[in-house]
């Protein structure tokens, strides 16, 4: 616990070692940078910022039922708040993929709260007798009811402050899209064959409610998150806690969080089951597979511009080939089919990791932890991206679409109700042989009066919602 101009000594249960002096965390996250070199991947900023929020409220209430000295919580407090505004983000540096647990996460947070909590208290860094990141920061907890409760508040974080809006701004882009294309018809497909004809806004409004739909599952399962267990402690007992603590916590988180926050009716169930995490996962999932559909067939539609669909014109937002000139790809769209991807590999390993607990504990939970936030981040991100660069700037090919549904075999459904099923097939077949229109060859076979074709071949009124 010396300090000179380089490093200052530390020492854990295992020894003694050197720690560069100007580093705010301590021995056993060194100790976890040189055991986890596996991705380079550090922790995500708000999952950290669920786990400073944790700390603030455990000083907080740790000072107020004296477990701990008031002017230590308030130094872990001032600590805290300084780090949420902003600084010492570099210092927290271990590996995703990490001991069990996250216990290598969590006591990087304690050691550097208790350091920077020193250096308020006009003492060195690694003084842990005056400020333990153990004893004093980790007052009454374990990373076992901690990270839980970390995962729960950062996936709350992630939600509110990335995916919502994403999900609000995507909503309102497609309604108002839809509003715009109401009018243009568009032959449907189903089988990726000819099928009767369309709205190219129903489409639109069709997507809306779809990701409103999603909206409200992921709404409804992110309901589990604010049921938080922190009072556990190592196996959900609660030993070691003073017995206001746990209620009073969460009272102070929700405070924090400005967001009415639940103790958990059974600590141990709390810690032990991570199901509360696998069914927003599931409710991501659910959204990503409707998105990744959505994106394939935003590029369908848009194919060509010689070559294929060019129902719609997805805005062109940077040039698409290396070697052929003057050719524009839908990237915002293949990048969105990307990401929906990697959100369904997300929720097969949360699977994975979910239903491997034992006994007391979940040890895979640094795994969800990344895995769950990351997948509402770059979820939220990508709808962003996708919604501002290509939905709000797609403008339609009214002629294209016409053509097809005017060239659609699937006309002759419009017939079923006059001449038959048996004898509107015949229909097709001759007009599929020989390239007459389904109107002539209906009228070359004397089925139905040109009157009555001009009210029933309307696709005005077979496109419209019925
Ligand atoms: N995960 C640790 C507890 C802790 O880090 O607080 C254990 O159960 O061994």
């Amino acid at each position: 616990m010396t300090e000179n101009t380089n490093f200052r000594i530390e020492r854990d249960s295992m020894g003694d070692r050197q720690i560069p002096s100007n580093v705010y965390y301590g021995i056993q996250t060194l100790r976890a940078i040189e055991n986890f070199a596996i991705s380079g991947i550090k922790p995500l900023s708000t999952y950290v910022d669920a786990c400073l929020i944790i700390k603030k409220a455990t000083a907080i209430v740790n000072g107020e039922l004296g477990c701990i000295p008031l002017d230590i919580s308030q130094a872990i407090v001032q600590a805290a708040d300084e780090i949420l505004a902003g600084k010492l983000r570099d210092q927290f540096v271990v590996d995703v993929y990490q001991a069990g647990a996250g216990t290598s996460h969590h006591m990087n947070i304690n050691e550097v709260l208790a350091n920077r909590a020193l250096e308020i208290l006009g003492a060195e860094k690694g003084n842990y007798q005056r400020v333990s990141p153990n004893d004093h920061v980790n007052y009454g907890q374990s990373t076992n009811d901690v990270i839980p409760t970390a995962i729960r508040i950062g996936g709350l974080l992630a939600l509110t402050h990335t995916l919502q809006p994403a999900l609000e701004k995507a909503i309102t882009a497609l309604e108002t899209k839809a509003v715009e294309f109401q009018n243009i018809v568009k032959s449907g497909r189903t089988h990726l064959q000819d099928a009767v004809p369309v709205r190219l806004g129903e489409n639109f409004r069709a997507w809306s409610h779809i990701l409103s739909e999603h909206q409200n599952r992921i709404y409804t399962a992110s309901g589990d998150l604010m049921v938080l267990g922190l009072g556990g402690s190592a196996a959900g007992t609660g030993m070691n806690t003073h017995p206001q603590y746990r209620h009073r916590v969460v009272e102070v988180i929700s405070q924090i969080m400005e967001s009415p926050m639940e103790p958990a009716p059974h600590l141990m169930a709390a810690m032990q089951s991570m199901a509360p995490f696998v069914n927003v996962s599931g409710a991501l999932r659910n959204l990503a597979q409707d998105l990744a559909k959505i994106s394939h067939d935003l590029r369908l539609m848009d194919s060509g511009p010689k070559t294929g669909f060019k129902e719609i014109q997805l805005p062109p937002v940077q040039p698409g080939s290396s070697i052929m000139p003057g050719k524009y790809n839908p990237v915002m769209a293949e990048m969105t089919s990307m990401v929906c991807f990697q959100i369904m590999g997300y929720d097969n390993a949360i699977a994975l990791a979910a239903q491997a607990g034992q006994l007391e504990l979940n040890v895979m939970m640094p795994l969800i932890a990344y895995n769950l936030i990351h997948s509402m981040e770059i979820l939220g991100n990508t709808i962003a991206a996708l919604t501002e660069r290509c939905i709000e700037g797609i403008t339609a090919n009214k002629e294209r679409c016409l053509a097809y549904a005017e060239g659609s075999l699937a006309l002759v459904t419009a017939l079923n109700p006059h001449i038959g099923y048996l004898n509107a097939a015949d229909v097709a077949k001759e007009s599929l042989e020989t390239g007459k229109s389904i109107r002539q060859i209906v009228l070359e076979k004397g089925l139905m009066s040109e009157a009555q074709l001009a009210t029933v071949l309307n696709l005005e009124q077979m496109s419209a919602l019925h």
